[in-house]
């Protein structure tokens, strides 16, 4: 089964150090981690980390059937390139990335038809990626990362044009598929409301530093989000026994004090 582990792993863009002491794992297939934190805590920073995109301290240990290029495959945030190809022609294009030849196989095929059935985009398939709407891009972003068959899959704020239906859809097809793939799921995410539902384990980041990390239910507390977010939080039980949260606002003094 695929595996990842980090140990003290930091990143730096030249000389700018933006991450340290990142160390979790041994992460496994069948998981969905996810990776939390403020914006510009470093989440996409380790993302590419592990990718070997940007260079940096610590250790990066994956242990997966394939070489480290085939293995894991990133899905970045930025998801709005422009090519003048349909949907269909470049979801073909990401199942042949680590391919050589021409030829797509018919399983391919198959491949590529199943994942736009799954995600509900065969209907765009001849549409040109330009003419998409921001969420339509960003499921056929979905669609060129599955594709290509990962045991690793970094997702970078995957569902952040989506709308609330495609949001949930999407967070529990990864949850199905790590479970039933053995895929191991990293996902960055800002709503902790889908963290809490979808996921097994969290690292928190903060200030390019981790702060936590380990199963969801143990590391997303109240003192928690007010120390890393400054919110007063409430955690919730609901009416099926899963804990959901409650923002009630800032936890630092307010503005009449
Ligand atoms: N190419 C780059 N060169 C220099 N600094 C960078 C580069 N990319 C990101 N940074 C810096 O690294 C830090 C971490 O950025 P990163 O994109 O990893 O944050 P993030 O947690 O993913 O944020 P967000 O939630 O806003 O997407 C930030 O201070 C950012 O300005």
């Amino acid at each position: 089964m695929v595996s990842l582990s980090l140990d003290e792993v930091g990143a730096a863009y030249g000389r700018r150090r933006v991450l340290s002491g990142v160390s979790v794992g041994p992460l496994r297939g069948g998981e969905v981690t996810a990776v939390i934190g403020p914006n510009a805590a470093g989440k996409s920073t380790l993302f590419k980390r592990i990718l070997g995109h940007v260079a940096g301290d610590g250790h990066v240990r994956l242990e997966a059937v394939r070489p480290p290029r085939d293995a894991i495959v990133y899905m970045p945030q930025d998801f709005s390139a422009k090519a003048a190809l349909s949907v269909y022609e470049s979801i073909i294009l990401a199942a042949k990335q680590n391919d050589s030849g021409w030829h797509v196989s018919d399983a391919k095929l198959m491949r590529v038809e199943n994942i736009m059935a799954s995600l509900r985009i065969s209907e765009l398939a001849f549409r040109g990626l330009g003419e998409l709407s921001g969420g339509q891009r960003q499921l056929v972003s979905i669609a060129q990362a599955l594709v290509r068959d990962p045991e690793v899959l970094l997702m970078d704020e995957p569902t952040s044009a989506l709308d609330l239906s495609r949001q949930v859809e999407v967070l529990a097809h990864m949850h199905h598929l790590a479970k039933s793939k053995e895929l191991l799921v990293l996902i960055a995410l800002h709503d902790l409301n889908h963290v809490l539902r979808y996921c097994d384990q969290v690292i928190v980041i903060a200030d390019g530093t981790m702060v936590a990390a380990g199963p969801v239910e143990k590391v997303v507390t109240e003192e928690l989000l007010s120390r890393v977010y400054g919110v007063r939080a409430r955690l919730e039980i609901c009416s099926e026994k899963r804990p959901f949260l409650i923002i009630d606002g800032l936890s630092g003094p307010s503005p009449s004090a």
